[in-house]
């Protein structure tokens, strides 16, 4: 019987020996968590390619079970995909992208030269020194200064009386936190907009620019920030986002 390329990471140092028992080989690593619905489709892809290839190691890594794994490679959302030959990046997958994922691990296991990544020069190519000719008149397209982005950004906030800025949807959250704090409005019964944070980095970035504050969900009440999962979740408690609510 042919010896297994499928595992489940039980700890740090699990995840270690079985990436260093043979560095020339390419692994793919799938963070993930049990209660996010495009994990499970994903984790049948995972199941599917980890039998057409056998030469690559595929590693199961539940990301809030395994944090330090998860952070040491800086995971922001599930499903996140790394792609390593020993300990070398080779790609970067995120979200329930299983053509992307496909054609990551195809481009991987063919015999294209060894041309390890570092994360270090992971960046993308650079941008090309001139403007394409057919940008060049008049539909090219300024970048946003940071004055359009916040009017933007206020606009957002102020698209409902109730607007949560998360990782994901509600249908599918793609973070704890965001998950969490989904649970919590919907025990309340509070209607609310929500705007996925994880496809507009300008939005991402502004909003913890313009609140204030470093992380998401942000939950916003009458367009003004009121916390994120810990301060909603003790204002739930004390009576206070009935009060904000009014
Ligand atoms: N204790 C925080 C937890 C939120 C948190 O740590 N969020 C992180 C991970 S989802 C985050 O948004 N990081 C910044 C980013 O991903 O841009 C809360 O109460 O909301």
């Amino acid at each position: 019987m042919s010896k297994t390329n499928f595992y489940v990471v039980t700890s740090p140092t699990n995840f270690q020996e079985l990436l260093s028992a043979d560095l020339s080989r390419v692994s793919v690593i799938n963070f993930w968590a049990p209660w996010a619905e495009p994990c499970k489709q994903m984790n049948e892809v995972i199941k599917e390619l980890s039998k057409k290839y056998q030469q690559i190691l595929f590693l199961q890594v539940e990301a809030e079970e395994q944090a330090d794994i998860a952070e040491s490679f800086d995971i922001q959302a599930v499903p996140t995909f790394i792609i390593l030959r020993g300990h070398d990046l080779l790609d970067r997958v995120e979200g329930a992208d299983a053509a992307a994922l496909t054609k990551s691990v195809q481009k991987h296991t063919t015999g294209s030269p060894y041309k390890p990544q570092s994360q270090t020069d992971k960046a993308p190519a650079p941008a090309p020194t001139t403007v394409p000719s057919s940008l060049q008149d008049g539909d090219f397209k300024k970048p946003e200064t940071e004055a359009q982005l916040n009017e933007r950004l206020r606009g957002l906030m102020n698209q409902s009386k109730v607007v949560l800025f998360m990782k994901g949807s509600p249908q599918e959250p793609r973070c704890g936190f965001s998950r969490k704090i989904v649970g919590l409005l919907k025990d309340k019964g509070v209607e609310y907009k929500h705007f996925d944070i994880l496809t507009d980095e300008s939005v991402r970035q502004g909003l913890k620019k313009l609140n204030d504050w470093p992380t998401f969900p942000q939950l916003i009440i009458k367009g003004e920030l009121v916390g994120g999962l810990d301060i909603v979740q003790e204002m739930a408690e004390n009576g206070e986002l009935k009060e904000a609510l009014a």
